[in-house]
């Protein structure tokens, strides 16, 4: 995973209906190379049909879209071919005959290098991320989607999944779109926070200076997104 750089992403005018309802309506975005951003958005705003177009696997939608090819996606359920070995499940598509050992390698960045050879099943959920992170990245994406990835998993693992993804972001620097319910969880990785409403990018939000950041900055951040949401937090905002 030597790391191709990530590639920017354009996206003008974009328009997705269901049934005569517009969910994406003219909206407008850009990603610059290597860039990690989240976007944020209520329930039923648009995230997955955006990320989806994005993908390449909805092709219903009209606008202008400028995006690499090389695109991996991970989703909230790791998507593992349960009859194939944890490493064939990381290789199986890469072309080359080192493609095993660069599956390995990729198994051994997110800690499982010992675990090649089991099976799927026999994982725990965050392992099975992990190793759904480990075949996205193997690709050398371009430009890498995450569809709220850590969404099924407890507090204490999605936390340290946080640490894995940013360091591994810090070294292949993908073009990174993170798509979660989860402010801090986008607050601590993103380089900018994007909400989703309307059919639109309602908000944008560069979270402030370098990590860590302080408590201060990130109640104030946390607060401007949540009315952004139109979400009602009377602690926060
Ligand atoms: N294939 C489809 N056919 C009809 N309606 C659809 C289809 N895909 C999405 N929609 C509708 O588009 C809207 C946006 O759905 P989408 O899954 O993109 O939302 P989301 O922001 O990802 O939501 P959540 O956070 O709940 O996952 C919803 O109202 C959904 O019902």
């Amino acid at each position: 995973m030597a790391g191709r750089h990530g590639s920017a992403v354009t996206v003008r005018g974009l328009v997705r209906g269901f049934g005569g309802r517009r969910v994406l309506d003219g909206l407008d975005l850009r990603f610059g190379p290597g860039e990690f951003v989240a976007l944020l958005g209520r329930s039923g705003s648009g995230k997955s049909t955006l990320l989806r177009i994005l993908a390449g696997l909805d092709r219903e939608a009209t606008g202008e879209l400028d995006v690499p090819d090389g695109v991996s996606v991970a989703f909230q359920e790791p998507r593992l071919l349960p009859w194939r070995t944890v490493g064939e499940n990381v290789w199986l598509g890469l072309r080359g005959a080192d493609r095993r050992e660069t599956a390995r390698r990729a198994l051994a960045e997110v800690g499982l290098g010992d675990r090649e050879d089991a099976w799927p099943l026999t994982l725990s959920g965050g392992e099975a991320q992990r190793v759904s992170l480990a075949r996205a990245l193997v690709r050398e994406p371009a430009l890498l989607l995450l569809d709220e990835p850590f969404g099924a998993l407890d507090a204490l693992t999605r936390v340290s999944m946080h640490g894995l993804v940013g360091r591994l972001w810090r070294q292949h620097r993908p073009t990174v779109l993170l798509v979660t319910h989860d402010i801090d969880e986008a607050l601590a990785l993103a380089d900018r926070v994007l909400v989703l409403s309307d059919g639109r990018i309602t908000g944008e939000h560069v979270p402030a200076g370098e990590r860590p950041r302080d408590h201060g900055q990130l109640a104030a951040l946390r607060g401007r997104i949540l009315r952004d949401l139109g979400v009602v937090d009377d602690g926060a905002a």
